[in-house]
């Protein structure tokens, strides 16, 4: 239990050997770095009117430069994301003695709480921060192995993935406009997965040092955040630049199944998170990802004749046991690379 970092932070002044990062991966001084201003903010109560067509293509622009965009008004109600943010909170917050019993190492197990980058690791460098780690959907297959304290664990993180969900599919579905290809096509095997992880970074007394996460894209299909304060950055450009942390906003990341089905329309986004030496900060991420059966492989319809196609086909299961591998050794995940023909 000792490993948790929450258990421990308060009591160091300095990082420990085995969570500084080498000097090329340390954010330094970009820990302040300057927010990116191409990722656009998309108001959802807009998108059934006139604007549509505009605001489909500012969509595509934003997922074929970054990976990344916003969305406001988007149907998930600021109750709701205040009531699951508070819950972390309160989660995050109890005593060690009380979240012992959720501790673990297991990667099978259903629930679990877990440490730096789903493990600690005693050979190799840790990111600072400890979360929550499981399955979504569907919802009366899983919430049994959700915890009942805090009380309204069930019921809160309930309607906020089934809330979720529905987003997700509805950005799905635009993106699909985009590209041109039939509504609902990611609306059933493509997005079976739904796994949710909240992720507790505890303020750093050396933040220049460390990272929460390391650079990275997602494995899964779409990912969808929210983040209570400043700590997310894409690399763009050649440099890393901060992810503006709007109010209720989720961030949309584009992850690597939609680079690959999109034959390299769509980019998956880079990013990292960074910590500060003042507040926690929490973020809500939820993994929209194929069943693990299903083959991935670029839409037909997106290779052009005049096209090459980009990337080998594989079963989505293969594609996760490496990167989760490669995550497990503090590798990165330079997973699509081995993919691309
Ligand atoms: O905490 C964040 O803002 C991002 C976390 C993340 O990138 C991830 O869990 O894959
Ligand atoms: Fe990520």
């Amino acid at each position: 239990m000792s490993t948790l970092l929450s258990s421990w932070y308060r009591s160091v002044e300095t990082v420990p050997a085995n969570y500084v990062f080498s000097e090329d991966k340390r954010p330094g001084g970009d820990i302040a770095a300057p927010v990116c201003k191409d990722i656009p903010v998309i108001d959802l109560s807009r998108v059934d009117g006139i604007d549509r067509h505009e605001i489909i293509q500012k969509i595509m622009v934003a997922n074929q430069d970054s990976g990344m965009f916003q969305v406001i008004n988007h149907g998930v109600s600021e109750e709701l994301v205040d009531e699951t943010m508070n819950l972390f909170e309160e989660f995050f917050n109890m005593p060690t003695e009380d979240k012992a019993i959720y501790y673990s190492e297991d990667g099978s197990n259903a629930f679990r709480l877990c440490t730096s980058s789903l493990n600690y690791r005693k050979d190799g460098i840790n990111t600072w921060k400890d979360s929550v780690k499981h399955d979504c959907h569907p919802l009366e297959d899983n919430i049994q192995s959700w915890p009942e304290r805090p009380a309204r664990y069930r019921e809160v993180v309930g309607a906020y993935s089934v809330e979720v969900r529905k987003l997700s599919l509805r950005i799905l579905d635009l993106i699909c406009e985009g590209l041109g290809i039939e509504l609902g096509y990611f609306g059933d095997e493509l997005s079976k997965l739904q796994d949710f992880v909240v992720h507790h970074y505890p303020p750093c007394p050396e933040p220049g040092l460390v990272l929460g996460v390391g650079s990275h894209t997602d494995a899964s299909l779409l990912t969808l955040l929210q983040q209570n304060i400043y700590g997310l950055q894409i690399f763009k450009d050649g440099q890393w630049l901060g992810v503006e942390p709007i109010p209720y906003a989720f961030v949309i990341n584009i992850s690597d199944q939609l680079e690959v089905i999109s034959n390299g329309k769509l980019k998956s986004a880079r990013h990292r998170v960074v910590t500060n030496d003042s507040v926690s900060r929490i973020s809500l991420v939820t993994f929209i990802s194929p069943s693990l059966e299903s083959i991935i492989e670029p839409e037909k319809a997106l290779v052009s004749a005049s096209e090459l196609r980009l990337f080998k086909s594989f079963r989505y299961k293969e594609y996760r046991a490496i990167y989760m591998a490669n995550l497990r050794e503090g590798k990165g995940t330079p997973t699509l690379e081995a993919y691309k023909l």
